[in-house]
């Protein structure tokens, strides 16, 4: 009652209806008891009197008593049906609203499917028992209690039989209840496993094919449907058992009954009309006292469900909506970490902070770029300034304003960000770019022209080739593009959205090279003016920075112009050197890469070298010379500080 009554706020504004419902369908089963008594009437009089007229009247009234039972039932069943569809749509409204608002800490901790089970499954369940458990229940027991009380009224006798021989049902439906919810909360856990399997095993479809390891998820899948299959069966023989008891005990206290029914009518203690009566009562209350061994596994099966949803509902929110928010009147994109600190919430206790008294001011129009080696902490940096994790200690503040005192749509205006791994949704190319103006009327000329632009700095073109231009859609996650060109929209998305702020996590690192200097050179146009913290794994993504902030063991270890870094922080070098390298890999410049490595374990040089603006000299006389000096490996490999990048090292 607890778990259901939890369902009550949803449920309210269909009481009414359900309530109603719920009273045609006491309305049919009282119909249904008076047929016995119109019985007991006519035997005892007009059948023993011989009054054919009253018997007519008697039969007629039997007739139309059945008649009303049927109209009563079909009335029942649809008034509830709308009500409980509402409850269903509106519980199932709001887990989403709840999913989208829990922070990504929940996300992360998770199984999709598990939501998924949940969000369909789940609520579905708890609408077919609003709909028709429920009401069931409640005008079943009712059924049997008046019926009782009717026995009693023919003779306590009777009564007492049908409650005696009752008692087992109470007892195997107390111990069927312990067994079966946990059996049922493990199906519907299973259910949901199985939910993820499916979701993972769709979703990384290509890489399965590519490895040739659709059978191995095949057996993966069929284990969990095993377990699945397994606890199902389990559940059905308790089920099973339990009908064998609500059938048999009905019938065995109806047989009591019978015999201690003939035995009073033989010592007149019972009329005939009285035993006939009781009889047809027998007869009513078979289906209400045999059904209960449904309705308990169907209400222990809610019960479990609405756990279920309500456990997503009770999830901690530990990023809160400000209770008096700020507001910032006119941003001019300053962002400043002080003495930030941030751990992840499944971290270890013995482990440091991650971010661990991170100080760094960002000037309003800045292009800051970040650098780290690999699991430093960049991208969860990046998720700080809009709160997708809140820090753990200190403060992120934007134009003099803690980001936690602000609403967080406002916030998420101000700052954008771009992810390295692009997101796009199954929706037009126009709504995924203006997914963040919702200001703008998409198909009106304000929308046009943001989403030009925003294309036009992406270098995203290629949409006015699709079958429907920017009206094509784009499949599930964006499948259907390439990864470059999705992550040129997932670049114009953030350019479209316009904020104070861009935090942009390795933008460019799926683009070739030549679209990644033409994308550079239209988001330094773009950058003007705009404050943005890049994370870089790439030398161009450097070169698009007025200052870059080298991040290790937690906290900023040097911050400078890239010249000044490279002349006073040798793990920047390193980096550096470590960036070139993989960079000209990637380029497919195997010796150039080997140059720039051992000049690296030489003496630190490299860097040196190639910020002098010729990455071809870092490696003259090797292959890599002619190589890098006329391709673009060179451009993107030779980066200088913001004044010096462009003009100095592009052709
Ligand atoms: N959601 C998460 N929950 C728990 N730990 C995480 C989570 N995301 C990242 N980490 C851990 O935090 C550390 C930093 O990860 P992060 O992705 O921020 O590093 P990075 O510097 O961006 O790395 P890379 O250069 O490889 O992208 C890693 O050790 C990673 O395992």
């Amino acid at each position: 009652m607890r778990a259901l009554a939890r369902l009550l706020p949803f449920a309210r504004p269909a009481l009414p209806r359900l309530i109603t419902g719920l009273f045609l369908g006491l309305g049919a089963a009282v119909a249904s008891l008076i047929i016995p008594l119109v019985l007991e009437w006519a035997v005892d009089g007009p059948i023993a009197s011989g009054d054919r007229a009253r018997i007519f009247w008697a039969t007629l009234g039997v007739l139309l008593l059945g008649v009303l039972e049927a109209l009563l039932v079909f009335l029942r069943r649809r008034m509830v049906l709308a009500p409980s569809a509402a409850i269903e749509y509106a519980v199932r409204q709001s887990f989403f609203e709840r999913l989208q608002r829990l922070p990504v800490a929940f996300h992360d901790r998770w199984q999709s499917g598990q939501l998924l089970s949940r969000m369909m499954q789940d609520i579905s369940s708890i609408r077919r028992w609003l709909a028709f458990g429920l009401i069931l229940l409640v005008v079943n027991l009712l059924t049997i209690v008046i019926g009782m009380a009717l026995l009693f009224r023919w003779h306590w006798a009777l009564g007492v039989a049908f409650i005696v021989c009752s008692l087992p049902i109470w007892i195997v439906g107390y111990r069927f209840e312990q067994r079966y919810g946990v059996l049922s909360r493990r199906s519907q856990d299973q259910t949901g496993d199985l939910a993820t399997a499916v979701e993972e095993s769709v979703h990384g479809i290509r890489v399965l094919k590519a490895f040739g390891r659709g059978g191995h998820a095949l057996s993966q899948f069929t284990r969990s449907a095993e377990t699945l299959r397994e606890t199902e069966m389990r559940k059905a023989r308790e089920v099973g058992g339990l009908w064998f008891w609500y059938e048999l005990v009905p019938i065995l206290a109806m047989g009591a009954c019978f015999i201690t029914g003939v035995w009073l009518a033989a010592h007149d203690l019972l009329s005939t009309g009285e035993l006939v009566a009781f009889f047809a009562m027998a007869a009513a209350l078979r289906w209400p006292m045999g059904s209960l061994g449904f309705l308990v596994s169907f209400l222990i099966d809610t019960r479990t469900a609405t756990d279920r949803v309500f456990e997503v509902f009770d999830a901690e929110q530990t990023v809160r909506e400000p209770q008096h928010p700020q507001t910032i009147e006119h941003g001019s994109g300053a962002l400043e970490f002080r003495g930030v600190r941030f751990r992840y919430p499944d971290a270890r206790p013995d482990e440091t902070d991650l971010i661990d008294g991170l100080d760094l001011a960002l000037r309003p129009g800045e292009t800051l770029a970040i650098v780290g080696a690999t699991g430093s902490g960049k991208t969860t940096l990046t998720t700080l300034p809009t709160r997708l994790f809140d820090v753990t200690g200190g403060a992120i503040v934007l134009d003099g304003v803690d980001v936690r005192a602000l609403a967080l749509g406002d916030l998420r205006r101000r700052i954008g960000v771009a992810f390295e791994e692009p997101i796009l949704f199954s929706a037009s190319v126009r709504e995924n770019v203006l997914l963040g103006r919702e200001d703008l009327d998409p198909n009106g000329p304000d929308a046009d022209r943001v989403l030009r632009d925003s294309l036009a700095v992406a270098q995203a073109g290629f949409v006015f080739d699709l079958p429907q231009g920017v009206d094509t859609e784009v499949g599930e996650e964006g499948f259907s593009l390439s990864g470059g060109q999705r992550q040129r929209l997932a670049l114009a998305r953030v350019v479209a959205a316009a904020p104070d702020v861009l935090v942009l996590d390795d933008p460019l690192s799926a683009l070739d090279v030549d679209t990644e200097a033409l994308v550079e050179a239209a988001l330094r146009r773009v950058l003007v003016g705009t404050t943005a913290l890049v994370v870089a794994h790439r030398p161009s993504t450097v070169a698009l920075a007025d200052r870059v902030a080298v991040l290790r063991d937690g906290r900023i270890d040097a911050i400078g112009t890239h010249s000044e870094l490279l002349r006073a922080s040798a793990h920047y070098r390193h980096l550096i050197a470590g960036i070139e390298r993989d960079a000209l890999a990637d380029a497919g410049d195997g010796d150039a890469a080997d140059g720039i490595a051992a000049e690296t374990t030489a003496g630190g040089s490299a860097a040196e070298t190639t910020a002098g603006g010729s990455a071809a000299e870092t490696t003259a006389g090797g292959s890599a010379a002619e190589t890098t000096a006329g391709g673009s490996a060179a451009e993107t490999t030779a980066v200088g500080p913001a004044a010096e990048k462009s003009e100095e090292v592009r052709p």
